[in-house]
């Protein structure tokens, strides 16, 4: 079935104006002032007074739950497909976090085949906290070649209590052999990194990156605004070419202990003209655990991937043009984990799409060119929900 949404504003992420757009089964066909499709069954989408933009990639969600730092009964819930789509989302990558032994890489496979079975698009890291990585087949190199799903390693914790205190010869392999097996498979293989509230931060990385061929593009650190130091250091991270990720889910008792707000962290990166080296992630239905100063458990949320939008929305009330904030979640993600056919509101593009209205509420969301939302109603729900 053809649609064809009309006279809408189009955030390619580039500000390309009104425009037609024809979706031709699960791809974008045609992008013009004007396309009219006579005599030809096609739905139409009214675009008057919308706007357009890709739809948006969530790349570090614990789909199938994660937490459990107080506890088995703080293991938090799987995501469901509503969440995804009142988010916005289209594109979601599933990873492990502290807990890799009752939560299994096989699990988190067949979350991300029934959210695949479900409508959108997903992938997979291999790995999940600790070092050496849980993997599917013994081998990270392996499990990259050859389970589809699997592009990268993560997310792997550096500098934190609840890391496996990982050498930095580990993490020295664990990066070449992510990278190789990325170029043997034509995949990213990155490494998502998981920052902790360590003091030594970033500095592990910038070894690796100073002392060996590894290029700083094979990483990518999450986490990064949790604290004005580890900031700072993305910063330069950043201007020496490297990808930083900020994470959206937060709770106000964090602010007050110095988390930079993502979208204010969206802000000083486009501000310093590192509008290509930084995209936010949601870190949905992860944990997010208080601990004190002595490193107990002092209270635990759970991470939501409708956080993700949001951020960027705050930094556009806060002076950030759409264009550039929405780079975030849409081109930059897809080029640091080379989905070639997603990011952008391209002809010949998977059509995934998302409409926001004139107070930039998410109102319309094609997924392969699927509605699965539209006029702010959910069309598409989880098999259970
Ligand atoms: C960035 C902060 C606020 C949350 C962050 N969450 C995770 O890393 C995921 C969590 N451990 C899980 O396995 O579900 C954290 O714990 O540091
Ligand atoms: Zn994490
Ligand atoms: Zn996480």
């Amino acid at each position: 079935m053809l649609k064809l949404i009309k006279g809408i504003e189009v955030y390619s992420p580039k500000s390309l104006g009104i425009k037609d757009v024809l979706i031709v089964g699960d791809k974008i066909g045609k992008i013009d002032d004007e396309v009219d499709i006579l005599g030809v069954e096609v739905e139409i989408i009214d675009g008057k007074g919308k706007r357009l933009l890709p739809g948006f990639i969530d790349s570090h969600v614990h789909i199938t739950g994660g937490g459990g730092e107080g506890g088995f009964k703080t293991r938090t819930p799987e995501i469901v497909l509503s969440d995804i789509i009142k988010g916005g989302i289209t594109t979601i990558v599933g990873t492990l976090g502290t807990d890799g032994i009752t939560r299994s890489l096989e699990n988190l496979y067949a979350k991300a085949k029934a959210l695949e079975e479900e409508g959108i698009t997903t992938f997979i890291y291999t790995g999940s906290y600790r070092v050496p990585p849980v993997t599917f087949t013994g081998s990270i190199m392996k499990d990259l070649i050859l389970i589809d799903k699997v592009i990268g390693v993560g997310e792997i914790a550096l500098s934190d209590h609840r890391s496996s205190q990982p050498t930095i010869e580990e993490i020295k392999r664990l990066a070449a052999d992510a990278r190789v097996s990325g170029i043997l498979s034509g995949k990213a293989g990155v490494v998502n990194i998981h920052m902790g509230d360590g003091e030594k931060g970033l500095d592990m990385l910038m070894e690796i990156v100073d002392t060996t061929e590894i290029p700083i593009t094979q990483f990518y650190p999450t986490h990064v605004n949790r604290n004005p130091y580890l900031f700072r250091q993305g910063i330069e991270f950043a201007k020496m070419g490297g990808f930083i990720d900020f994470t959206t889910s937060s709770d106000p008792v964090f602010y007050e202990e110095g988390e930079i707000k993502a979208s204010k962290a969206l802000k000083k990166c486009i501000e310093d003209d590192l509008e290509d080296n930084v995209t936010l992630t949601s870190d949905g239905q992860g944990s997010l655990p208080k601990f004190n100063e002595k490193r107990e458990l002092v209270g635990l949320q759970v991470g939501r991937v409708t956080t993700l939008f949001k951020e960027v929305r705050d930094a556009v009330f806060d002076g950030v043009p759409l264009e550039k904030a929405i780079k975030a979640i849409t081109a930059n993600p897809a080029k640091i984990l080379k989905l070639s056919s997603k990011g952008y509101i391209k002809e010949g593009y998977d059509a995934d799409m998302v409409l926001i209205d004139e107070e930039y509420n998410i109102d319309t969301v094609i997924a392969k060119g699927r509605i699965m939302m539209k006029d702010k109603t959910i069309l598409t729900y989880g098999t259970f929900e």
